[in-house]
């Protein structure tokens, strides 16, 4: 028989089901969070094999009483795909592995001078509880008539907001710059994409980080790099890169052709920002 909303059981249990994990889907990005800040990525990497939940937890310096929720912590981290899980999981003898994802985890520190690129800063920012919160203000800032939703939860957009906060500048820069270390791997077999230019302007290029990858791989290219002044003002370019800070929406330097990464991905960037 059906229930008052003309649900059977099945569905309901369904719909239960599907409600419970999307109000829970935040324990995925915080779960991530905390095996970021506990470094686990850089402790397993550093222990050059699996490592066992007890030695996990001696690592950590959990206490006695709190080392059964890092067993859940870790299973449901492994069930996500962070880490991979070995060994038994009875008799405390489950070992974590590190999987694709988790290895973009390892800090430059534990690569020792090597240049693999490293994740943590981006999701340092997107995980941190001042810039989460703008979204509790969803509802207000769709239904009225304020264009950001930096300005509906801060009281400025986000130029604004990172400019008169210098430490999640440099939070969002480096998050920013930690994305851009990928591109090296793609521009391997973009060669077409670069020829007969001779100079290019990367808008809204941040710190330079996708700017030097492609200097690197183009080393004919003139590139500039041109950002706000408080991005760009201190920067200091090289043979075939330099820092201009300015505005887009203004005017930009001219070049034979313009990349845009994560600028102007919708109408709405263009009002974000505004200052
Ligand atoms: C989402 S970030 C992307 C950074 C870089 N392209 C990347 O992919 O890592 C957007 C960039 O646009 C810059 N930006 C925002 N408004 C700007 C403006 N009016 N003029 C120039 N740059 C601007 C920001 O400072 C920021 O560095």
């Amino acid at each position: 028989m059906g229930s008052a909303n003309g649900l059977d059981a099945s569905e309901l249990f369904e719909g239960q089901a599907l409600l419970y994990m999307n109000m829970f889907g935040f324990l995925q990005t915080m779960s991530l969070k905390w095996a970021m800040q506990q470094g686990i990525a850089d402790i397993i990497y550093n222990h050059g094999k699996p490592i066992t939940f007890t030695e996990l937890v001696t690592t950590l310096q959990i206490p006695p009483a709190k080392t059964s929720l890092v067993k859940r912590l870790m299973r449901f981290l492994g069930h996500n795909g962070i880490f991979a899980i070995a060994g038994e999981e009875e008799e405390d003898h489950e070992a974590y592995d590190l999987t694709p994802a988790s290895k973009l985890l390892i800090s430059k520190a534990a690569h020792a001078g090597r240049s693999d690129p490293c994740l943590a800063p981006i999701i340092r920012m997107s995980a941190d509880p001042l810039l989460i919160n703008k979204f509790h203000q969803l509802g207000e800032f769709l239904s009225g008539d304020v264009e950001t939703l930096y300005e509906v939860a801060y009281g400025k957009p986000v130029g604004g907001f990172l400019k008169d906060n210098p430490e999640y500048q440099s939070i969002f820069n480096e998050a920013m710059a930690s994305d851009s270390q990928l591109v090296h791997l793609a521009l391997k077999n973009c060669s077409s994409v670069f020829e007969g230019l001779d100079t290019l302007v990367d808008v809204g290029g941040g710190t330079g980080t996708t700017a030097r990858s492609i200097c690197e791989a183009f080393p004919k290219l003139k590139i500039v790099v041109y950002d706000l002044p408080q991005v760009v003002g201190n920067l200091s370019g090289s043979n075939n890169l330099s820092f201009v800070g300015g505005d887009m929406f203004k005017s930009i330097p001219e070049a034979d052709a313009v990349l845009l990464k994560w600028v102007l991905h919708d109408g709405q960037m263009k009002f974000a920002y505004k200052f």
